[in-house]
């Protein structure tokens, strides 16, 4: 049992654990996917059979009405979905091919979608119908051509959601297998050039293998939230926040950090007076927090880098934190809504990794190309700059083929 001390910590000598290491599954992956690249759809069917007892199935989809859904839960898919698509639509019409001019050229940029991604479904514990929207919508929007789902459940509201979310196959695979499926080809299906979506130890074992052969989202790991809250906030509220992310997974993590250590050791009492959530306490799920002011808060934020960030606090201002998946704003923000429906994506990085990187959008669906168009003056302007460093690197060619352009 931990005293009361050890319960609310200093958040200046806490840390995040860095993921024990697992050797074990890398190698067991590692071999999997190489029988899969040499002996092809028969390797996959095994693997599957022996995993999951099925054979892998194509599975045409109809329309998301065509499953039988309750209608209430039919109308929650569309009206996300609609939410998730109009985000992703908005940020793509932000991103605008674009060119300059000068007295040598045009010079320029334009985004291209890349053409045929997988989205990998997680279906062993839980059927994952948002991740079917978060994951095929912005594809959709960005332009990919051919967008295959791939789950290792066919479950109604999963077919319905990867419909409404535009997939143009849905393969009932799961697991590694299904990664290297979708990389190495399976039957009438070319391998794609991208693979996307969460998924357990092997599937992000297998993505992390292949990525030398394929694009792959971020590393999407056990959920984290971090709030940073004040004395004021609703303490039910986000009691109920940390507890929703704690139970994504027994290695995702809620921290809530706090100056004031009333609000701490209220909570705490709340926790502690409820044997499920005392139980999240006990096993380090949930993590209190003392900062000594506001900037202590900052600070530990913006080290942590946060998947997702709970800004609970008005005297803090947004602009002061730099590392996080997705902040959400205010108590009323609630993280669920952003795993759900608010909007934006929920495919986050995780384990410290929002410090250089970004959740999945549109823009992780494109590829961003430099177009130039060297005119007449160019030729001389540009061969007087570009012959003089080439003859430096003693390229002779690069040099020369200049120089004959320069007249
Ligand atoms: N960070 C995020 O945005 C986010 C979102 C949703 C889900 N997730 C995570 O996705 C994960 C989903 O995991 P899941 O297991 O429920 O579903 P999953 O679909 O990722 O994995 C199930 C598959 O794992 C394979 N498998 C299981 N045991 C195996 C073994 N011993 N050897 C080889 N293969 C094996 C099987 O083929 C099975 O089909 C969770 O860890 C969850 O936290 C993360
Ligand atoms: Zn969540």
């Amino acid at each position: 049992m931990q005293t009361s001390q050890s319960i609310i910590q200093n958040c200046k000598s806490w840390q995040r654990e860095t993921s024990n290491s697992q050797s074990n599954v890398t190698s067991t992956v590692s071999s999997l996917l190489n029988k899969i690249q040499h002996e092809g759809e028969a390797a996959v069917k095994e693997f599957s059979q022996r995993f999951d007892g099925f054979t892998p199935e194509w599975i045409e989809l109809k329309a998301p009405e065509d499953y039988g859904l309750e209608p209430e839960m039919l109308q929650a898919i569309k009206d996300a979905g609609s939410r998730i698509k109009a985000f992703a639509r908005f940020q793509k019409d932000k991103l605008t091919d674009s060119t300059y001019m000068d007295d040598c050229g045009e010079f320029g940029f334009r985004y291209k979608p890349i053409e045929r991604i997988g989205a990998y479904i997680p279906g062993g514990r839980f059927p994952l119908i948002s991740t079917a929207l978060m994951t095929l919508i912005p594809a959709k929007l960005a332009g990919c051509s051919e967008r295959i789902a791939c789950s290792p459940s066919a479950h109604p509201a999963i077919l319905a959601a990867a419909s409404f979310a535009g997939a143009t196959a849905f393969l009932k695979l799961g697991g590694a297998q299904a990664i290297g499926a979708l990389a190495y080809g399976y039957e009438s299906m070319e391998p794609v050039q991208m693979v996307v979506g969460p998924g357990n130890q092997y599937v992000n074992t297998a993505k992390q293998l292949l990525s030398q052969r394929i694009q792959i989202d971020v590393a999407a790991g056990p959920s984290e939230l971090l709030i940073l809250a004040d004395e004021f906030i609703n303490q039910e509220w986000i009691i109920a926040d940390m507890a929703a992310q704690a139970e994504h997974d027994p290695q995702a993590q809620s921290l809530l950090v706090s100056d004031s250590l009333e609000l701490l050791n209220s909570v705490k009492q709340s926790l502690e007076s409820a044997p499920e959530l005392n139980s999240l306490l006990e096993n380090q799920q949930i993590i209190l927090l003392k900062a000594d002011d506001i900037s202590d808060m900052v600070e530990f934020s913006n080290q942590y880098a946060p998947e997702h960030l709970l800004l609970a606090d008005e005297r803090i201002e947004q602009s002061l934190l730099n590392n996080f998946g997705s902040l959400f704003v205010g108590e009323n923000s609630a993280v669920a809504y952003g795993d759900y429906c608010s909007g934006p994506n929920h495919t986050l990085p995780t384990m410290g990794t929002a410090d250089r990187s970004s959740g999945l959008s549109v823009l992780s669906f494109l590829k961003v190309q430099s177009i130039q168009t060297v005119n007449d003056k160019g030729r001389q302007k540009l061969s007087a700059i570009g012959e003089k460093i080439a003859e430096a690197e003693q390229l002779v060619w690069h040099q020369r083929s200049m120089a004959v352009r320069s007249q």
